[in-house]
């Protein structure tokens, strides 16, 4: 399974092509709602949730609520299109608007500067409408084709946010994944810990009264996987490792860890490894999960548990020091829309990308151009490996 996206953030729409999707799956554009409307919730969003209702049209690739097999075509429609028609048409526009509306000061911590001198745009809107987050409605939508998958092979996952400036949620291990999800949908931050609610959103109101922005954590857990998905041969199907590439694709994510992660540094082997324990029900499991159900790049059988950190938002209505790229004089960056905090919203997004990898190791491992005969291997190797 692979996916491209396309459009600008202002454009018409976004588009997603995805290829690799076992012929013979249910898939209705309501489940691919659920994800896209959930993305576009949580607190500290700004105006532009408000105009748009992210909801899918399926152009190719499903017949009578089944996939067929070929390449599926998702488009959704940008709202706030019809407020931008001049600006960004793909008709030539007359000089003078043109001058007047074109981009120049570029955004400390945004992609504007640096897009501007790959591409050699002088207008940096070229750059912010593909660079914006708004592409990760494209992305979910993936990734909500690759949850239906798995949903449908017996594996349930769920994103929630376990960190808001400083302000961290409580552990809930014990909870189960349906529990969890739950709690995260009916949650304004999309935390499990209803006791830290409050304290988030008044870090996110004080925030925005600052002009200022903030970021946190997002955590996703995965349960169901059968141990052996992945690959300790090569890099680049280490299937840590590519969900970990998929975590650090998230616009404005700038770390990864597994299980207990960076924490292993400062603790011994005999602290950090989870001891292998068999059963005749479960088979093969572990009496601790820290190294989050990786090992050698392949999955161990328990829940994948994944965090990611996620920086604050770049656009600040609280001036931050930067240069013009037409005058090269020093201004202080200009008032425009945009979130606050993004975290409820990108443990969404998050959950989604982790899916999609996770539906495209199990598709590339197993038989997959007809859904029922993928589902017939995932059952045998499962039952191969509680009695290996
Ligand atoms: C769901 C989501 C919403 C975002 N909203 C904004 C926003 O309103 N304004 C903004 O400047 N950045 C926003 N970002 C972050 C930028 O898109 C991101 O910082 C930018 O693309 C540069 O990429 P980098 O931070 O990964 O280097 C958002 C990110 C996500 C995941
Ligand atoms: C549009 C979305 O997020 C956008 C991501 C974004 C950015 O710079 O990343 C900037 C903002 O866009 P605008 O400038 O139009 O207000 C966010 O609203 C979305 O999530 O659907």
């Amino acid at each position: 399974m692979r996916y491209l996206t396309a459009g600008e953030s202002h454009g018409k729409q976004l588009t997603t092509i995805i290829e690799g999707v076992p012929a013979g799956m249910p898939l209705l554009a309501q489940d691919i709602n659920e994800s896209l409307h959930r993305r576009q919730g949580g607190y500290g969003r700004g105006k532009r949730m408000e105009i748009e209702t992210d909801d899918v049209h399926i152009m190719s690739g499903v017949r009578h609520g089944y996939t067929l097999g070929s390449p599926i075509t998702l488009v959704v429609k940008n709202d706030d299109y019809k407020h931008w028609t001049d600006i960004m048409g793909e008709e030539p526009i007359d000089p003078d608007t043109y001058i007047r509306r074109i981009v120049t000061k570029p955004r400390p911590g945004h992609a504007d500067l640096n897009g501007a001198i790959k591409y050699g745009h002088r207008d940096m809107r070229n750059v912010l409408e593909r660079s914006s987050a708004r592409e990760t409605a494209a992305r979910v939508a993936a990734g909500a084709v690759g949850k239906i998958l798995l949903n449908h092979l017996g594996i349930k996952i769920v994103g929630y946010v376990k960190e808001i400036a400083g302000v961290v949620a409580k552990d809930f291990q014990s909870l189960s994944i349906d529990e969890k999800i739950n709690r995260s949908n009916q949650s304004p931050v999309r935390t499990l810990d209803k006791d830290v609610e409050e304290d988030m959103m008044s870090k996110i109101d004080q925030a925005k009264k600052d002009g200022d922005s903030i970021g946190g954590v997002a955590e996703v857990i995965v349960e169901g996987v059968p141990a052996g998905i992945g690959s300790y041969v090569h890099y680049d199907r280490k299937l840590d490792g590519r969900i970990a590439g998929s975590v650090m694709s998230i616009n404005a994510f700038k770390g990864v860890e597994f299980g207990i992660g960076f924490l292993a540094a400062r603790k011994n082997g005999s602290e950090v490894h989870d001891e292998i324990m068999w059963s005749k029900n479960k088979g093969y499991y572990r009496k601790t999960n820290r190294l989050g159900g990786f090992e050698g790049g392949m999955t161990t059988g328990m829940p994948i548990v994944v965090k990611g950190v996620m920086k604050p938002i770049p656009t600040l209505y609280k001036p931050l020091q930067s240069v013009d790229i037409e005058t090269k004089e020093p201004f202080h960056a200009s008032i425009e829309r945009s979130d606050a905090c993004a975290v409820p919203a990108a443990s969404v997004v998050m959950e989604h990308v982790v899916a999609f990898e996770i539906a495209k190791a199990i598709t590339e491992q197993f038989s997959s151009d007809q859904f029922t005969i993928l589902k017939r291997e995932l059952d045998r190797h499962r039952e191969a490996s509680r009695c290996f």
